[in-house]
C-alpha cells in the first residue's frame, strides 16, 4: 500500500500517514519455517524444568537457575507457567548484543515471509505482530517478575529464603514503597469520587478533618468535570488544560495556551501519541539518549522506526554532549535515516542530570538548524538535587525573544509532564499532559484526532493534575500541611539518595557520581572476569548476572544497565532510592563484597 504522506509546508514534518487515516500501516506475517520462536530459543534459553505443586520456591531457584517463569501462589506453590515466549521477549531483550537496526532488520525478514499457523488458535507467536514481540522493556522485564514471584511467596509464609523481604528499586513507583500520598491531593479525590460527602460537610470538618479550601476545591473541580464517571473532551476537561496553562506561564513566564495542552493518561500516553503522529515510516529516526528510559526504545520499536541512540558522557555526570549529538545524527543521515526528533529526558532516567540553560539553548539552537521536533520529557522537574530545573519551554521562548527573525517559532517542542513522579508520585492515577508548542495547527488537529481515538485520559487523573499544577497557597487553610508532607518527601529522598550514594563509594569496582535529581542511581560496576566468564556461561550479560545473583541473595530487585543502554564494554544498574530504611542497603553492600570474592 503507498504511504499517504501529508507534507506540511515549511516546518517539514512528515506525520505518520497510519495515525491520519486511521487504518493499521503494518500487516503481520509470520515467522520463516525454523525460525526460532522465542527470544529464550534465540539465546540457547531452555524453558524452566516442570515444577511439582508443592515445590518451594528456594530449591526451584536454584534449578532454573534465574530462568524460573512460573507462577507461585501466595501458599508457596506452583500454579501455572507463565507462557515461556511472554517473558522471553525480555530476557532476550536484555541478552542480545545486537545493534537495535540489526534486531530490526531480523525483525522486518520475520514479517516479509509467512508461515501458516500449525496450532488450532488463530494467533500464536510465529503470526502475532513481531514489532511488539521486538520490544524491550526491562524495568518490568524478568527481575521484576521472579521478584513478584518472591514476594507472593513470602507473603504465603514461606521462611526458607534467604530474606524477607522484597525490595522493588526496579522502578519508580513511589508508593508501592514507602512514599504516602499528599493528604490534600486525596481529600480533594475522595470528594470527586463520592460527592455524596459533600452532603455533610460538618462531618467532614468535624471528624474527618477537611479543611474548607478542600470542600471548595472539590467543588470547583466537580463544577467543571461534571462526574468523575464521564468522558471529558479528547484533549481534556477545557477548565484543567487552563489551569496547566497558568501554572506554566507563572512557572516559565511565558504566555500558555489551554488549546496547546493535551491532558494524558501519564506521560507514557503522551509519549506513544506523539512517537505515532512524528513516525512516518520505517524510515523515521529519533535521536534518543543512552542510557534512556525504555518506553523510547520499546515505542520505537513497535512503530519499527530507528532509534538513533546519542550517549551520555559519564565522565561528566551523564552531561549532554551536543557534539556527541550531532555525530550520531550526521552517521545516521548517512544512512538515509529521515531523522526528525529529539528525546530529552531532563531530569534524565536513569541518571538524574539535569541540563543546564546552555546546554537547553545548544539543543534547541541544533534543533532549528536541522529542522528536529524536541520531544522534552520533563517528568522529574521537580525532583532536583543539584542545579536548577530549565524548562525546554522557556529557554525556547527565551530565544524567540532575543532572536526574533532567527526562525525559533519555527522549532516544533513538544514537552510532557505526569502526576506519577515528583513528591506527587501519583502514578496509579495516570495522569499526565503535554504542551505544543510552534506546531502547525493541521498537526496540531491529527494529534487531537489521535487521542479522541482514545476517548480520553482518565478523568480522576486529569483532576490529580490539577491539583498537581495549583497545590494550597500560603495563606490558604491546607498549606501548611501540605507544604510539610511536600517538603517532608524531598528531604526524604535526597538523604536516602545520599545514603546509598555513600554505600556505593564504599563497595570494590564501583563508581558513581552524586545524586542529582530524578529517582535513581545508575553506579558503574566492574565485575571479575570469572564473573564475566560465569555470566557467559548462563548466557547472561555480566550486569544481568549481577542483579539476578543480588535479588537471589538479598531481594532487592534492581535493573542491569543493558536494560537502558550502556557504552561497550561498561556495566552498570538502575536502583531507585524510593525504599525507606537502610537495611537493604546493608544487604547490597555485604552481597557485592561476598560476590567480588567468590569471583576475584
Ligand atoms: C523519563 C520518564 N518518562 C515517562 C515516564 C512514564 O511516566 P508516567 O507514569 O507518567 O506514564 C517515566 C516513568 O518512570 C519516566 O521515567
Amino acid at each position: 500500500m503507498a504511504p499517504y504522506l501529508m507534507r506540511v509546508a515549511r516546518r517539514g514534518t512528515t506525520i505518520n500517514n497510519s495515525a491520519l487515516s486511521h487504518s493499521a500501516r503494518f500487516i503481520p506475517g509470520a515467522l520463516p519455517r525454523g525460525t526460532p520462536s522465542t527470544r529464550a530459543d534465540v539465546s540457547g534459553l531452555a524453558p524452566a524444568p516442570p515444577l511439582t505443586a508443592t515445590t518451594p520456591l528456594s530449591s526451584a531457584a536454584a534449578r532454573c537457575a534465574g530462568r524460573c517463569f512460573s507462577s507461585i501462589t501466595s501458599t508457596g506453590k506452583r500454579v501455572g507457567v507463565i507462557p515461556v515466549a511472554a517473558t522471553a521477549a525480555v530476557v532476550m531483550g536484555q541478552l542480545s548484543n545486537q545493534s537495535q537496526s540489526q534486531q530490526q532488520q531480523q525483525v522486518r525478514n520475520m514479517a516479509s515471509s509467512s508461515t501458516p499457523s500449525s496450532s488450532g488458535r488463530r494467533l500464536n507467536m510465529n503470526n502475532i505482530n513481531p514489532h511488539v514481540k521486538a520490544a524491550k522493556y526491562a524495568v518490568r522485564g524478568e527481575l521484576a517478575v521472579k521478584s513478584e514471584e518472591y514476594r507472593a511467596y513470602l507473603q504465603g509464609g514461606m521462611t526458607d529464603l534467604p530474606f524477607s523481604e522484597v525490595i522493588s528499586a526496579n522502578i519508580g513507583n513511589p508508593q508501592q514503597l514507602d512514599q504516602k500520598p499528599i493528604t490534600f491531593f486525596r481529600q480533594v479525590l475522595s470528594l470527586l469520587e463520592n460527592p455524596v460527602l459533600l452532603e455533610k460537610e460538618d462531618v467532614l470538618i468535624e471528624h474527618l478533618g477537611y479543611k474548607k479550601d478542600v470542600i471548595e476545591r472539590a467543588k470547583k473541580l466537580l463544577k467543571v468535570v461534571g462526574s468523575v464517571g464521564a468522558y471529558s473532551a479528547s484533549n481534556g476537561v477545557p477548565a484543567i488544560r487552563q489551569s496547566i496553562a497558568d501554572f506554566l506561564e507563572r512557572r516559565d513566564g511565558f504566555p500558555a495556551s489551554q488549546s496547546d495542552i493535551y491532558l494524558s493518561a501519564g506521560a507514557s500516553s503522551g509519549v506513544n501519541t506523539l512517537l505515532h503522529v512524528v513516525c512516518q515510516d520505517s524510515n523515521t529516526g529519533i535521536l534518543v539518549p543512552i542510557p534512556q528510559y525504555p518506553l523510547y526504545t520499546a515505542s520505537l520499536a513497535v512503530l519499527d522506526a530507528h532509534c538513533v541512540e546519542y550517549h551520555l558522557d559519564e565522565s561528566k555526570n551523564w552531561g549532554t554532549d551536543l557534539e556527541i549529538i550531532k555525530s550520531s545524527y550526521e552517521a545516521a543521515k548517512a544512512k538515509g535515516i529521515d531523522v526528525r526528533a529529539i528525546v530529552i529526558i531532563n531530569p534524565g532516567n536513569p541518571t538524574g542530570a539535569s541540563l543546564s540553560e546552555s546546554d537547553i539553548r545548544s539543543v534547541i539552537e541544533f534543533a532549528r538548524q536541522e529542522r528536529l521536533v524536541i520531544l522534552a520529557d520533563e517528568v522529574y522537574q521537580t525532583n532536583v538535587f543539584i542545579g536548577e530545573f530549565v524548562s525546554f519551554k522557556k529557554v525556547l521562548r527565551t530565544l524567540q525573544k532575543e532572536r526574533p527573525n532567527d526562525g525559533f517559532d519555527q522549532v516544533e517542542l513538544a514537552s510532557l509532564h505526569s502526576v506519577s513522579k515528583g513528591m506527587v508520585g501519583e502514578c496509579g492515577h495516570r495522569g499526565g499532559y503535554f504542551e505544543l508548542v510552534n506546531f502547525d495547527p493541521d498537526v496540531q488537529q491529527e494529534i487531537y484526532k489521535f487521542v479522541s481515538i482514545m476517548l480520553c485520559a482518565p478523568v480522576i487523573g486529569q483532576c490529580l493534575v490539577d491539583l498537581m499544577v495549583n497545590p494550597p497557597r500560603p495563606g490558604e487553610e491546607s498549606y501548611e500541611l501540605y507544604k510539610k508532607e511536600y517538603n517532608a518527601i524531598y528531604d526524604g529522598l535526597k538523604e536516602r539518595a545520599t545514603a546509598l550514594h555513600k554505600a556505593f563509594e564504599q563497595m570494590e569496582g564501583v563508581e558513581c557520581g552524586s545524586p542529582q535529581g530524578s529517582m535513581y542511581l545508575f553506579p558503574t560496576i566492574n565485575l571479575p572476569e570469572k564473573a564475566a566468564e560465569a555470566a557467559k556461561k548462563e548466557g547472561r550479560t555480566p550486569d544481568e548476572f549481577y542483579c539476578l545473583r543480588l535479588l537471589e541473595a538479598t531481594g532487592v530487585c534492581v535493573v542491569p544497565g543493558s536494560g537502558f543502554g550502556q557504552r561497550e564494554g561498561s556495566l552498570h544498574f538502575r536502583t531507585t532510592f524510593l525504599a525507606p530504611g537502610t537495611e537493604w542497603v546493608g544487604s547490597i553492600v555485604k552481597f557485592h563484597r561476598e560476590f567480588m570474592e567468590k569471583y576475584r
